[in-house]
């Protein structure tokens, strides 16, 4: 165990990043545009809309398939597609290749682990349970458990408080624009995975480093840790 990795959160998104969720997400997606007489949409077309949450992969679904819904109409729907998610919310889902191994290391390391996720804090238990994740993680933080949903930085500031970490040591882990735009707007380093479900050019989102494989996160999240210790040596921060 080392001395540092006590004092260090690692906070990871979870659709996309954790776990390739789309397959469920999008057949859930489609079993309820079926209801309505509409077209399935194809898994590479639905994944671009996955970021936002369960209710807003709904309402940009039926946009993209060209029936908009209005709130209460939507609202019925929602209810449909959480009764069908549920049922089926890890048939296809799994794990990035390494993640479950890395996440692992890291943990025995003494590292803090946590998700910050726009998919509601039930449906993220209820998958994280079901692949049989839920004990690597210190919480696990919805939009529903915090005050302002990514890309606000208080999604990462409010889970870094409640494992009772530190943000000048912390990192994110993340797909999107939104873990992007949340990272950033924390101070945190953000770690773009490359096989997610990205809503603009990863360059653009400004990552400190660029993640292709989870065999590759443990040394990174290393050099991370030593290049900040680094810094906040020189700044003469204690500890
Ligand atoms: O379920 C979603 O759409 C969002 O989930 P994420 O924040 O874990 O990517
Ligand atoms: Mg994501």
């Amino acid at each position: 165990m080392s001395a540092k990795a006590k004092e260090w959160t690692l906070l990871f998104d979870l659709d996309g990043t954790l776990v390739d969720s789309a397959p469920d997400l999008i057949g859930t997606l489609n079993a309820v545009l079926a209801t309505d007489g509409l077209a399935e949409l194809p898994l590479a077309q639905g994944r671009d809309l996955i970021g936002h949450g369960a209710r807003a992969l709904l309402r940009r679904g039926y946009e993209t398939a060209g029936a908009p819904l209005g709130d209460d109409a939507l609202d019925v729907r929602f209810a449909l597609f959480l009764e069908l998610y549920v049922g089926r919310i890890a048939d296809l889902t799994r794990p990035y290749p390494g993640c479950v191994a890395a996440l692992t290391a890291l943990k025995a390391e003494g590292y803090t682990l946590a998700v910050t996720t726009n998919k509601r804090t039930d449906l993220s238990v209820a998958l994280t349970d079901a692949l049989g994740l839920t004990g690597l993680f210190a919480c696990v933080y919805g939009p529903d458990r915090v005050s302002a949903r990514k890309p606000d930085a208080a999604h990462l500031m409010e889970a870094i408080a409640a494992c009772g970490g530190r943000a000048d040591r912390a990192l994110m882990v993340g797909d999107s624009s939104l873990d992007a735009g949340a990272a950033h707007a924390a101070g945190l380093p953000f770690v773009a995975v490359s096989f997610g479900y990205a809503d603009m050019a990863i360059p653009a989102m400004k990552p400190w480093a660029v993640l292709d494989h989870y065999d590759a996160f443990p040394a990174l999240v290393a050099r991370c840790v030593a290049e900040t210790e680094q810094a906040l040596a020189l700044a003469g921060s204690p500890g």
